[in-house]
């Protein structure tokens, strides 16, 4: 039943509300026909694309027939609905109708509701019952009975259990409809509508009208500013007392996109107090705040004020760090064991380990965590390698997985955030890698099959590229770390921080808990790279005009904000006629929008790199039309897949739903080791990749990087964003644009502190203190120090 109406705005009853929607949608569009089949489902989202033959409508169409397209939460063949929404030309299959809201269709003469009521829909009903009852309530009965099922009381063959199945199936059939349509008005889409739908049923429309601020924090990606502009259109006051709250959770939320764990606790009543844009009293937001701390939608500790999710990451990865932390290490080699074994390996790599490298693998060796960081070509992956190597030939296991029985057997987990990453993981050290996500088996709605209940199985873990790894993922590889596990984070400190909150890799350098070897020696430099030394300059703020000159793997152009566009093509045009595979060059930009941002880019080298021809199949999403050869990046986790947001592929094949028999389109994409196919609802999963955003770079490297830096994209020029741009290049790195716009960017340091609380959290819990280590910087071991 629905519950009382709270407020006076509401003191009508839902038939007037119903009959208010129905009038508002007479002056909508609409399209009434039978449900002929459907063409595409998606059942997790009732997403579904059918083909209805048309009855009536008020738009300007005189086909027989349309594609209609929708969220809908059952519709059955051969049954009339109304369809409110509007027109879509689709390139190729003409046009279709985008669905807002629909209504199935119940004739307004008596014999077509006593069809309806005496339909499959309500098998309880049989005509004769069904004609009593229309006698009875005339043309609105339906209306009548959802609102008062009891007003079929003394209709005879009617018993209790007939008129209550009658109102549940009605409501069922007709509760949902009826609620996207009142939800269309306030610009609420049918998928959004139907997780309202799912919360509160019948009452939705009450609740929405009543307090859509409750719906911040019942409905997930319900946002404020909806419930702000539905709370306008129903004359809700600005001091609506949900609204304060729902402010504090909203202003929470947006500072996670700026990688906060938490605001502190004045800065927080500040945002809401300018978030709510009137004269509100601090003592209310405070008191708000308190109540939502003791409702636990919020935590509120040491004076910072979190979301709970958040604030429990950092607890708990912090509380892990800490357990796996208290087991003893065995099995501890000597010194001169591991001189002569780290001497083998020197022969067999046909190198020799610099004094810092032997530190960090003897040190790495010997403690259950450590952290190794270190600058580009300072030998992180040389490193990682001895260490494995070093591992396998003092416990004696093999390195060969093919000869383990079962694969759970094999001692060494190397992982890395992104599927780029962990594939130079694995072709660097020759074993198998996988990103977090597909070690942690992340099935994407109910989390990740690995955690404290069933841990991971292995000896020993690697964590490459850990500066992008947030306190959330963090988290939940910690919970799934056995006790005895011995555990290596590899990154580089300088780099871009995680895109998700936090700041795990720089706070456990900060906090001093964690043993940590820092590479500082270049290695590459000495191969003679320009790339390396220029990274490390602005490393170490020591760029200067002359570190711009040209050299054998760099280049500086010097272009106009205007020009650089037609600059990128012609690099590309020069490569193509030296014979360079265009498929090794990558265009690293820092924005999307604007004349030189990343879209228009890619829409100027996909013209040039993979034209339209008469032959070659394309589809078109939106604006942009993806043609078979296209290169393409993957912009989600698409675990069930295999593929990983930042994985780059291409696109392979192109099928029209005309030639299959699921009547779908679908788009192939090859990655490295598989190809995956797209159906239209996963077009938005991915976009073109001749040019991708430096974030979306991260873990990844490519043999020759073409980096755009022009005074517009000044917003965004950092040191670190510059610094992990030109990291991605191995082998050539061409720099264009406005050298000036590039000196004051790498010189720029992001001020934006990220609030975390990581650092306390580790001194709270971490209840071993790292030993002093006195030789990280000057006085490394080194095995010749012992001879
Ligand atoms: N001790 C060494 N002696 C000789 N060459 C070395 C030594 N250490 C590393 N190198 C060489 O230096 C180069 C960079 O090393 P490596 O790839 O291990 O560094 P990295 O820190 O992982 O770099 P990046 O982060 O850029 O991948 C490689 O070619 C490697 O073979």
């Amino acid at each position: 039943m629905a519950k009382k109406p709270a407020c006076k705005i509401l003191a009508i009853t839902k038939r007037e509300v119903l009959q208010m929607e129905e009038k508002k949608q007479n002056e909508k569009g609409y399209i009434r026909g039978v449900v002929l089949y459907t063409i595409f489902q998606n059942q997790s989202e009732n997403f579904s694309i059918i083909k209805v033959k048309i009855e009536d409508t008020n738009e300007e169409y005189d086909e027989k027939e349309i594609v209609v397209k929708g969220y809908f939460s059952e519709l059955t063949e051969e049954n009339s609905y109304y369809f409110y929404g509007t027109f879509e030309q689709h390139a190729r299959f003409g046009m279709q109708y985008r669905v807002d809201s629909y209504q199935t269709y119940i004739p307004d003469t008596k014999e077509g509701l006593i069809s309806y009521l005496s339909s499959d829909l309500f098998y309880s009903i049989g005509v004769k019952t069904a004609t009593k009852i229309v006698d009875k309530l005339g043309l609105n009965a339906i209306s009548h009975i959802l609102e008062d099922p009891e007003c079929l009381d003394g209709i005879p063959g009617i018993t209790k259990k007939t008129r209550d199945q009658l109102h549940k199936s009605l409501e069922e059939h007709q509760g949902f409809e009826r609620i996207a349509i009142t939800l269309s008005n306030y610009q609420i889409g049918l998928k959004m509508a139907q997780q309202i739908y799912q919360e509160y049923k019948e009452d939705a429309i009450i609740k929405l009208a009543d307090d859509p601020y409750q719906l911040v924090f019942d409905i997930e990606g319900f946002g404020f500013q909806t419930a702000d502009r539905i709370a306008r259109m129903n004359g809700l006051a600005v001091d609506h007392p949900t609204r304060t709250g729902a402010g504090c959770v909203f202003v929470l939320q947006r500072s996670m996109q700026d990688g906060h764990v938490y605001l502190p606790y004045d800065y927080c009543i500040r945002e809401v107090i300018q978030l709510l844009g009137f004269q509100i009293e601090e003592q209310v937001v405070m008191e708000q705040l308190d109540t939502l701390n003791i409702e636990k939608k919020i935590i509120i500790h040491d004076g910072n004020v979190y979301l709970p999710s958040l604030y429990y990451a950092e607890d708990g990865f912090a509380t892990n760090l800490n357990r796996i932390m208290q087991s003893e290490l065995e099995d501890r080699t000597t010194l001169a064991e591991l001189m002569k074994i780290t001497g083998e390996i020197e022969e067999e790599e046909v190198l020799s380990y610099g004094k810092e490298q032997f530190h960090a693998i003897e040190k790495s060796l010997s403690s259950r965590i450590m952290i190794l960081t270190g600058g580009p070509g300072t030998g992180k992956t040389t490193v990682i390698k001895g260490i494995v190597k070093a591992y396998a030939a003092i416990h004696d296991v093999s390195l060969d997985i093919d000869d383990y029985e079962k694969k759970a057997e094999f001692p060494f987990v190397l992982t890395a955030p992104t599927g780029r990453a962990a594939k130079r993981l694995s072709e660097s050290t020759g074993l198998p890698a996988y990103t977090i996500h597909r070690l942690l088996g992340w099935n994407g709605t109910d989390g990740f099959d690995k955690d404290e209940h069933e841990q991971l199985s292995g000896r020993f873990l690697i964590v490459d590229e850990f500066s992008m790894v947030d306190i959330w993922l963090a988290n939940h590889l910690f919970k799934a770390i056995p006790d005895d596990m011995q555990i290596l984070m590899v990154g580089d400190e300088d780099q871009l921080p995680s895109v998700g909150p936090g700041q795990v890799l720089s706070d456990l350098l900060a906090s001093d808990k964690i043993p940590v070897v820092r590479l500082q020696e270049v290695y590459r430099q000495q191969e003679g790279s320009k790339i390396i030394e220029l990274a490390h300059e602005i490393k170490n703020n020591a760029l200067t005009p002359q570190s711009l000159k040209k050299a054998k793997d760099f280049s500086f152009l010097s272009v106009n904000n205007n020009q650089i566009v037609e600059a990128i093509t012609k690099i590309f045009k020069h490569a193509m006629d030296k014979g360079i595979d265009t498929n090794d060059i990558q265009v690293l930009a820092p924005i999307y929008k604007t004349e030189a941002g990343i879209n228009r880019i890619n829409e100027e080298l996909q013209q040039m790199l993979n034209p339209k021809t008469d032959k070659k199949r394309e589809i078109q999403v939106s604006d942009v039309s993806y043609r078979v050869g296209d290169r393409v990046i993957q912009l989600v986790n698409q675990p069930e897949d295999g593929v990983f947001n930042g994985d780059i592929g291409e696109v392979v094949a192109i099928f029209f739903a005309k030639e299959n028999k699921e009547k779908k389109d679908q788009i192939v994409i090859a990655f490295d080791e598989r190809e995956v196919v797209y159906e239209r609802q996963d077009f938005l999963n991915f976009m073109h990749a001749y040019c991708i955003s430096i974030h979306k770079s991260q873990g990844s490297e490519f043999p020759i990087v073409v980096l755009p830096v022009i005074s517009s994209y000044h917003r965004m020029l950092r040191k670190n964003l510059l610094y992990t741009a030109i990291t991605r290049s191995k082998e050539s790195l061409i720099i264009c644009g406005d050298s000036s716009a590039f000196m004051r960017g790498v010189t720029t340091i992001d001020t934006n502190q990220r609030y975390t609380s990581l650092i306390e959290q580790l001194e709270k819990r971490i209840e071993i203190e790292p030993q002093v280590d006195s030789s990280e910087e000057s006085e490394a071991l080194d095995p010749y120090d012992f001879m």
